[in-house]
């Protein structure tokens, strides 16, 4: 890779000068940013034609209609049993510390290892939910949380107990990732704010009586193993919902988006399986949704380490009995319940209405914590502590039961499942344990107090203002969900029109960034059966990114990439390879220590167990480089750099692409070298081999190219025979131009 090429000049003006570089590098990058802003100002849609914007308001039971109610009655049901017993490691870890002969300190790590493991299930659980029948993956989760429910009840010993409290954790997280998943599928956009706010709701209540029904269980059962009592009657019920779980139906994936936008439902009925990686990748450059996360990370240090240490102030500084602290976290409770139903419609209306208002009023909500804080922590009895501290606290929880819907609308609705992991990874790791440690530092070497205003305060201020600031960001991700869907269903008519005119590859409207710099712009091409593409440009252009995106090692931030019709945008590289996608990278791509036919038989690893396959691969490839067939016991390093050039072709070749990408096939090599890997070229493409060649040499691209696509700074400037791009003065002399000075 080189730095960008001034293609501007003309050959007669070279730019010797260090001064004279340094400004066409400068003059470069500024119309690379100006190009970047300008992509990433763009809203490409009117707000009625974005998904769940404008048209019909709905009523909750009209949107629950449209899914069947049967869905969101059982996943509230499952989200409810599990609060159910979210109070045993609690109320029960002096009897269980006792049981057990463990110490405070192991008890309490286990009650805080609990907590860490619904965050190590989320990823795992959003994965499934993302790839499999999502009824399949509640239903299978419900069984195992019911399952290590009992087995903690029946645990022989400490460790027994901890691994069924992993598995309770794991098991959980399904909540959040693939009942999210099938909530947003299940039912219209419109209603998404109510079924959160009354699912939240449900499971809030079942928290605040959790206490109540372990310790009362405990009691009713007494005795030494009374503790195993609540966990054993608690795991039943949950059993029976997940049971009955896995008979929901499972609604297609983005069809209320694809409604709401396109007024029609697109069948994808082979999905392809998509990595975790790429889908990270993805995630992270939808703006919304990574303001919004960190935003609810931010408020994470105030959220979750709030209760904890009121307790501690109102004990500690106003003297106030367990009782009258019990009485508040009550009413604190009852009063977040009181204000939810009123949040969830609120919410849909807003957003039916404007989507970026309604994040600038869920960011309000939260900043009248940055006033209230300090002012409660400030109050002269216990009593008008509690009380300055219950509209806060309110308005916090109710914008936090908001999180769901937010992250249901901007998640490309194939990554449902993994966006909201990633978003727990987010809200638990760093705002819940980033602020228990932090606040546990301040409150140790200060006090609660000092600790909620040096944390507490920034963290409102923060999070309230980060959310203000996602409502910029929503039209423009909103557009891309748009215009992804609109592309699926020109395609989706494309294929249907005519089946048998599938391209094999097909690269639309990729932007792709390395970190903050965006260096292809909608670049889009398409590649038939058996047709070799020349990819040209100058220096820096892009090419080899545009290769890297096609096999899987850069994941684009918009646009898609098909092979055979089917999407691959998100399919991690190996599993590319497997559906015939190769790379052969520019520079050496030899084992050196190896001989050649060890070096075959390492890219022939994948055919082990079929040796007639193996053999017949051999064959074919040792007959095409004849040259390298007399030397199979050469070491590899030893080899001109022509000839290893051709072995990490003939290793490329023993993988049988479909689709073979070649970056730089001349680069380094001398003419008569060049020359003959253009004869192998030429017999791979008369067998019918798909090639994609990143090539300098206009001469050589014209050799082999049915087609060129040219590309100058990311954007594709040409497409077309390849003999045509000879005939654009302007655009093959930057070709010359950039071989000379690259
Ligand atoms: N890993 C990377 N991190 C950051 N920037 C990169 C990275 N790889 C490439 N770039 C930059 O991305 C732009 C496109 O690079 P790319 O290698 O795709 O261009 P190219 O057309 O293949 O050029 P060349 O023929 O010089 O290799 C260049 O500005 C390059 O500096």
């Amino acid at each position: 890779m080189s730095a960008p090429y001034d293609s501007a000049r003309s050959p007669g003006e070279p730019q010797t000068s260090a001064a004279g570089l340094a400004a066409g590098l400068i003059d470069a990058e500024t119309q690379r940013r100006e190009q970047q802003a300008e992509a990433q100002k763009e809203v490409l849609f009117a707000d009625e034609l974005l998904p769940g914007v404008g048209g019909e308001h709905l009523t909750l039971r009209d949107g629950l209609a449209a899914g069947g109610s049967v869905t969101f009655l059982t996943l509230a049901a499952l989200a409810t049993l599990d609060e159910l017993e979210s109070a045993t490691l609690g109320i029960l870890a002096p009897d269980i510390r006792d049981s057990f002969g463990l110490s405070d300190a192991a008890i309490v790590f286990i009650s805080a290892a609990a907590g860490a493991f619904l965050v190590l299930g989320a990823l795992p659980m959003g994965w499934l939910a993302d790839r499999y029948r999502r009824s399949r993956v509640i239903g299978a989760a419900g069984v195992m949380f019911s399952a290590m429910v009992l087995a903690s009840g029946l645990a022989a010993n400490a460790f027994l107990f901890f691994l069924a409290r992993f598995g309770v954790g794991v098991a959980k997280a399904s909540n959040n990732t693939a009942n999210g998943s099938l909530l947003a599928d299940a039912y219209p956009i419109g209603v998404r704010g109510r079924i959160s706010a009354v699912t939240f709701s449900s499971a809030r209540t079942a928290g605040a009586l959790s206490p109540l029904i372990v310790a009362g269980i405990a009691t009713w059962a007494g005795g030494a193993n009374g503790w195993r009592w609540p966990f054993l009657v608690l795991g039943l019920p949950t059993l029976v919902v997940a049971l009955w779980a896995f008979r929901l139906p499972e609604p297609q994936r983005g069809r209320h988006e694809m409604k709401s936008v396109l007024g029609d439902v697109i069948e994808d009925a082979r999905p392809m399986p998509i990595s975790v990686e790429a889908a990270f990748a993805r995630l992270m450059r939808i703006r919304t949704m990574k303001t919004a996360i960190l935003a609810f990370s931010a408020l994470g240090f105030s959220l979750f380490t709030g209760s904890v240490l009121s307790n501690l102030w109102a004990d500690d500084h106003y003297g106030m009995s367990t009782f009258e602290r019990g009485v508040w976290g009550s009413v604190t409770g009852v009063a977040v319940l009181a204000l939810l139903p009123f949040v969830g419609p609120w919410y849909d209306r807003v957003y039916h209405r404007d989507p970026a208002r309604a994040l600038v009023m869920l960011g309000y909500l939260l900043l009248p914590s940055v006033v209230l804080l300090p002012l409660q922590w400030f109050m002269p009895t216990g009593w008008a502590f509690m009380l300055v501290g219950i509209p806060g606290g309110m308005l916090s929880s109710v914008a936090f039961a908001m999180t769901a819907p937010i992250m249901q609308s901007v998640i490309p609705y194939r990554l449902r499942g993994l966006g909201a992991a990633l978003g727990s990874l987010y809200i638990f790791f760093v705002g819940a344990t980033g602020g228990a440690i932090l606040s546990g530092l301040i409150s140790n070497a200060y006090d609660p107090r000092v600790a909620v205003l040096v944390l507490g305060v920034p963290a409102s201020a923060v999070g309230g203002l980060l959310m203000v600031r996602s409502a910029s960001f929503i039209r423009n991700d909103l557009s891309l969900v748009v215009q992804e869907l609109r592309e699926e269903l020109d395609e989706a008519e494309r294929q249907k029109e005519d089946p048998e005119n599938i391209p094999v590859l097909q690269v639309n409207n990729i932007d792709f960034s390395y970190g903050h710099v965006q260096v292809l712009f909608d670049v889009a091409f398409d590649v038939r059966r058996g047709e070799t593409l020349a990819l040209l440009g100058t220096n820096g252009a892009g090419k080899s990114t545009i290769l890297k995106v096609v096999c899987g090692l850069g994941t684009p931030s918009r646009g898609v990439v098909r092979l055979g019709g089917r999407t691959i945008t998100y399919v991690a590289p190996e599993q590319r390879g497997r559906y015939g996608i190769h790379l052969l990278p520019g520079g050496k791509g030899v084992f050196p220590d190896m001989t050649v036919r060890e070096n075959l038989e390492m890219a022939a690893f994948r055919m082990r167990r079929d040796v007639g396959r193996r053999d017949q691969q051999f064959a074919y490839v040792l007959d095409l480089f004849p040259d390298l067939a007399g030397r199979q016991s050469q070491v590899a390093g030893s080899l001109s750099g022509g000839q290893q050039q051709m072995l990490a072709l003939a290793m490329v070749l023993m993988h049988e692409p479909e689709v073979l990408l070649i970056d730089e096939l001349s680069l380094g090599l001398a003419p008569v070298v060049v020359q003959e890997l253009l004869v192998i070229l030429e017999r791979l493409k008369a067998d019918g081999l798909t090639m994609i060649v990143v090539e300098q040499s206009l001469n050589i691209a014209l050799a082999i190219a049915d087609r060129a696509v040219f590309l100058e700074k990311g954007q594709v400037r040409f497409t077309g025979p390849a003999r045509e791009l000879a005939e654009r003065d302007d655009l093959a002399r930057a070709v010359f131009l950039g071989r000379e000075g690259g």
